[in-house]
């Protein structure tokens, strides 16, 4: 039996913040983005990136336009290190672009972590250690007092340090993070971060970054924007200070922590492509740069080659994105069902009209600016309605079925689909549709057919075979099509009806006709029937399709 939850687990507690602001704040502009796909991320695969790979994707970073880049721990293997120096030595970091490393508060460490950075044009060294009661009491055995000698000790073993980097040119940042920062307690995440500022003494003009993070999802994201709107409120020279946001995403709420975090005060958010990272993920900074793109905020990164992205990121960490990932995924601008289909697709067709604010229903983006195609838009399963047949068949082929034949058609194609119990392609539709209206040749099928005649009087000579038997049939009308229909109702003994509605298009080449014709008639008994007929010749074409239309009456 299950433990009661009561009993073994508690509630986080909120942080007292009665007039908090961050609710009704907005977000007007980009944060400082930086990526932690080369540390955060790889840190979490079974098998980490080897150097070849690990520098496939600081290439792609620098290409989505990322300015911050953390590119390892370089005191944790020869590849983290050795990764690091080709960086420097191949010259590869573009000037715009600031690489970032992680250190603990250990002198070893940070002794490798310095010589990794020799030579780079500028960099952010970034020093962590855990704060929360957990993490003092389990990991360390220490007291708050000794958590914070541990960070003044290695905020003193950096600095001591820095005139090896500063002497050659490089530029450097320092970055703070109290581990575990959303379970401990504010008042002593302000105090342990003070420790650190005094050590470092950054200024307005030479911030330091302090990074407040979820290491492990433990609040509501509500909670967590208090703890970062009380942190930018309460400590000491904020204006000297990059409030940096990291999140996890253990409660599935990364995204929403972030956007909170940013609206609470946060200048800059670190996080992953796709929010690979430990468990459950880093933040997917892609989430949060195309939700400011979905509301009219440039991002200041580009993911225009979504599909590219994705593939690099599937390469080289050997992980996959989920299908329904937001605006990453296969299927999130898919519609399979008929109402969402038809909505987008007039949603579509209105947006073409006016081309200026995107407002097609279902589809929060257009999918082209991610480098998403249309025709990955509406696919048709079982679920789907006329709309989506009607939208496969006009993109594909150019086959614009009138309005009211869809749906006549829809019907019959959704129970093709039903019955074959899969989704279906375009082309398979298009045979439907032939097998439906083009290739009806019983009872009638027409051989020849010849019409002249002027003032609105026509006459048609025709042969044709009914029953498997050739006969020879004449018509009057007012013009080739009215006179085929007397001669099929007069000579060749079909039930009366009457054309009520006619529609002809032309096909693009590829087709093999290139004139299609749609007609629909009217029986005796008020029965509505569509046909269809292709061919070269556009009069042939609708003679076909009123043979159709009559042949599918039975
Ligand atoms: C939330 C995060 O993502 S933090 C980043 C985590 N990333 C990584 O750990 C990946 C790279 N790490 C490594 O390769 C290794 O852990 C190394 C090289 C850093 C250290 O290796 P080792 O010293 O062999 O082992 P290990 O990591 O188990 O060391 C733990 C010790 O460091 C101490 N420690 C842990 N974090 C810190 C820190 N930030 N500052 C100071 N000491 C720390 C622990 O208390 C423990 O001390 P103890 O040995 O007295 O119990
Ligand atoms: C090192 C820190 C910033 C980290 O990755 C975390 O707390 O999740
Ligand atoms: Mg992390």
């Amino acid at each position: 039996m299950l433990t009661s939850p009561a009993t073994k687990y508690q509630r986080f507690d909120p942080v007292k913040l009665p007039n908090r602001r961050w609710p009704s704040q907005t977000i007007e502009k980009a944060p400082i983005w930086c990526s932690v796909d080369l540390r955060d991320g790889n840190q979490a695969l079974a098998v980490p990136m080897n150097v070849s790979q690990k520098l496939d994707m600081f290439d792609a970073l620098v290409k989505c336009g990322f300015k911050e880049i953390e590119v390892g721990f370089p005191s944790a293997s020869n590849t983290e290190f050795s990764f690091n120096r080709r960086l420097i030595e191949e010259k590869r970091i573009p000037d715009d672009v600031t690489i970032q490393v992680l250190v603990q508060a250990r002198e070893d460490l940070i002794e490798k972590t310095v010589q990794s950075l020799i030579g780079a044009k500028q960099v952010v060294i970034h020093m962590y250690n855990s704060t929360s009661p957990a993490q003092r009491k389990y990991v360390f055995g220490k007291s708050k007092e000794e958590i914070i000698a541990v960070a003044k000790n290695g905020a003193k073993l950096i600095k001591d340090r820095l005139h090896r980097l500063t002497e050659s040119g490089t530029k450097v940042t320092l970055q703070y993070s109290p581990e575990s920062f959303s379970a401990t307690e504010v008042e002593f995440a302000k105090e342990i971060s003070e420790a650190v500022m005094e050590v470092w003494q950054p200024t307005p003009e030479n911030k330091m970054i302090l990074n407040l993070p979820d290491t492990v999802e433990v609040c509501m994201p509500n909670v967590y924007a208090d703890q970062i709107e009380w942190i930018c409120t309460n400590i000491k020279n904020r204006e000297s200070l990059i409030i940096s946001l990291h999140t996890h995403n253990d409660r599935g709420t990364g995204t929403a922590a972030t956007e909170l975090g940013l609206l609470a005060g946060a200048d800059r958010v670190e996080g992953t492509l796709f929010g690979n990272g430990e468990r459950t993920g880093n933040l997917d900074i892609v989430q949060v740069a195309m939700n400011l793109y979905m509301h009219g905020t440039d991002p200041k990164l580009d993911f225009s080659n979504m599909n590219g992205l994705i593939e690099m990121y599937e390469r080289t960490t050997g992980m996959t994105v989920p299908p329904r990932h937001p605006y990453s995924g296969e299927l999130v601008f898919t519609a399979f069902s008929g109402s969402h289909q038809d909505a987008i697709k007039k949603g579509l067709n209105g947006y073409d009209d006016h081309k200026t604010i995107w407002d097609v229903p279902y589809l929060t983006i257009d999918p082209h600016d991610i480098g998403r195609e249309y025709h990955e838009v509406i696919r048709v399963n079982s679920q789907s309605g006329k709309g989506g047949v009607a939208y496969l068949l006009e993109s594909e082929f150019g086959i614009e079925l009138p309005k009211d034949m869809q749906r006549e058609f829809g019907p019959i194609a959704n129970d093709i689909v039903d019955s074959l119990g899969r989704e279906v392609s375009g082309a398979e539709l298009k045979q439907m549709f032939w097998k439906e209206y083009i290739e009806r040749e019983t009872p009638f099928s027409l051989h020849h057919f010849h019409a002249d005649g002027v003032d609105g009087v026509f006459t048609c000579r025709c042969s044709m075979v009914k029953d498997d038997r050739e006969i020879g049939i004449t018509g009057e009308g007012n013009g080739p099509i009215a006179a085929f229909v007397d001669a099929l109702i007069k000579d060749a003994g079909a039930p009366k009806f009457e054309v009520v509605s006619y529609r002809e298009q032309s096909l693009s080449s590829g087709t093999g006709a290139s004139a299609l014709a749609y007609i629909q008639i009217k029986t005796g008994n008020g029965k509505l029937v569509w046909g269809a007929g292709v061919d070269t010749n556009i009069e042939l074409a609708s003679i076909k399709a009123v043979v159709s239309a009559v042949n599918r009456t039975k």
